[in-house]
């Protein structure tokens, strides 16, 4: 056993910085110990610190009574964990490796909830920042018991600003917080609020202080992009630790890509000086375009390639990337196809697409094709339906590679009920299992199993406004042209067969 991550393992300079760190005020509360805000907000935070542009610390504490570990593991390294980013960037391999010091107090507020309201009543307090996933936000009604911890996410915001309205007095200016939720929820600030006025009506809290949470408080929708990674597979975590000449229980990994667009208006860089200390963030008047860069592009492509490189065998978005077929089918299909239907600058998306690309070929992070294509009906809904249709909305000729996606999309959904699992087959025979919604999966698999026609098949499937949102087979011309790639396929024709390495599909 080697020594644990604590102060004492610093160098002079970093003991220093986070001892004045630890005596900085509480500007921060963070409301979530997981991976992603600690690879994320937390490395920013250090990252303006280390600047000398930010001179206030966290506060860390987790929405549910599980995060407790991670809580004690922290508590256990005096707040300091190692994060490593590595990646491509600009075409360079590279690998950082730094300490990340901004927790002054690390907090489990089920066992010590006076320690949460003393800070809902502190003054210096200015921004509360979360992730607690998409479940954090799911409303849960619950009792309110004075002096005994609320359980919910939202719940705790309620009280917590019901307790700094008492202490501070509704009418003081800057009184209220700034809130940055950063569950990947569209417009995740107005879900956080709509949430907290839920938990302050179930409570009858009066309604001046709610009157209050409205006007005095911000609750910012923004859009986080990066892929933490968390904790190292294999044997990295140990040949880290021999190197390092310590041992740190909440390391964490992350791509070096980073870029955070929040809904707000760019004084907050007074607040948050997160521009200023050169990282990738922008205060946006809309959000949407960049949800929309981010769907179409980045999200788009995994959906573009998952079905069809998995019916050629190929397993990681990596491998893809590196097969030249591929990579010009991926290339082609955003450059030509999606890109044009994206209304932002095209030097931006032409830069944000070469990002993607880069974040792709990641030679660190191994992203399994079977994961990215579950659910892949609605993924295919959300992330490419809609640039398929700007297409057939002007009478423009079809997408031809978006096309082939949905062609390898319904072959790949060429499924059979066994047990309890949809089953099909890829192009070499080798079985695969789909997961997807229930009552879709049933269905299609009933339209391939009737002994009909691929061309009587292919137009059902198109059809089932359930599943696409409209009648896909009344486009014209797409029913035949999916049913044409997907025979193609099916024959090994020369253009949808994959010459690894240098073919064409
Ligand atoms: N890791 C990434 O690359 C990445 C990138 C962008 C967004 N995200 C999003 O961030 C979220 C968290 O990812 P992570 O990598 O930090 O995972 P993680 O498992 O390390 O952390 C999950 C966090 O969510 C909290 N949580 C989980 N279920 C909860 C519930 N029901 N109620 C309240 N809190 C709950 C946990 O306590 C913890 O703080 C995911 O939903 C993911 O979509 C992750
Ligand atoms: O996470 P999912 O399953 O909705 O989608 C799979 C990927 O497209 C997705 O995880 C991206 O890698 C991520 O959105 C990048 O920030």
């Amino acid at each position: 056993m080697g020594k644990q991550l604590g102060r004492e393992i610093l160098s002079n300079t970093q003991r220093q910085a986070n001892e004045e760190m630890k005596q900085s005020p509480v500007t921060v509360l963070q409301i979530g110990e997981g991976n992603f805000l600690r690879g994320f907000f937390d490395w920013m935070i250090h990252s303006c610190r280390e600047k000398g542009l930010f001179q206030g610390s966290v506060a860390l504490t987790q929405p549910r009574p599980t995060g407790r570990a991670k809580i004690a593991a922290l508590q256990n390294q005096d707040g300091l964990y190692t994060l490593v980013t590595r990646g491509l960037e600009n075409g360079e391999r590279v690998e950082k490796k730094e300490i990340i010091a901004v927790f002054s107090t690390v907090f489990d507020p089920y066992s010590d909830w006076q320690q949460l309201m003393t800070l809902a009543e502190s003054p210096s307090l200015r921004v509360v920042v979360s992730n607690t996933t998409e479940a954090g936000l799911v409303y849960k009604p619950e009792p309110l018991v004075e002096g005994e911890p609320i359980q919910s996410f939202p719940g705790k915001i309620a009280w917590l600003l019901y307790r700094r309205y008492l202490a501070l007095g509704g009418a003081v200016e800057g009184s209220g917080l700034v809130f940055l939720p950063c569950e990947l929820l569209e417009r995740n600030g107005d879900e956080l609020k709509r949430r907290v006025l839920q938990y302050c009506e179930d409570w009858s809290l009066p309604e001046p202080f709610r009157e209050w949470v409205s006007t005095h408080n911000r609750f910012l929708n923004s859009l986080v992009d990066r892929i933490v990674t968390g904790y190292p597979t294999g044997d990295q975590a140990a040949a880290w630790f021999s190197e390092w000449g310590y041992e740190d229980a909440m390391l964490t990994t992350a791509e070096p890509y980073h870029f955070w667009a929040i809904e707000a208006e760019s004084e907050l860089d007074e607040v948050l000086p997160l521009r200023q200390a050169g990282l990738n963030v922008r205060w946006v008047d809309d959000l949407r375009p960049y949800q929309l860069r981010k769907v179409r592009i980045l999200n788009g492509a995994h959906t573009l390639m998952t079905p069809l490189a998995l019916l050629h065998g190929e397993q990681y978005v990596r491998d893809v990337m590196l097969n030249a077929a591929f990579n010009d089918f991926v290339r082609g299909a955003v450059a030509e196809e999606i890109l044009p239907t994206v209304a932002m600058p095209e030097a931006e998306l032409k830069a944000y697409a070469e990002s993607v690309y880069e974040r792709f070929l990641n030679p660190y992070i191994d992203h399994r094709l079977a994961d990215i294509a579950m659910n892949s009906l609605s993924k295919f809904k959300a992330r490419l339906l809609p640039t398929l249709l700007y297409y057939v909305d002007r009478e423009e000729a079809l997408p031809q590679r978006i096309v082939k996606s949905l062609a390898a999309l319904l072959r790949y959904y060429r499924v059979v009920r066994e047990g309890g699992e949809f089953t099909g087959r890829a192009l070499d025979g080798a079985s695969y299992s789909v997961r997807d919604d229930a009552a879709s999966l049933e269905l299609i698999a009933e339209i391939w199993s009737g002994g009909r026609p691929i061309e009587e098949i292919v137009p059902l499937l198109l059809s089932r406004e359930g599943i696409w949102g409209r009648d896909l087979s009344a486009i014209g011309g797409l029913a035949e042209e999916v049913t044409a790639f997907i025979l193609e396929m099916e024959d090994g024709a020369a253009h949808m067969k994959i010459d690894r390495g240098n073919g064409q599909l």
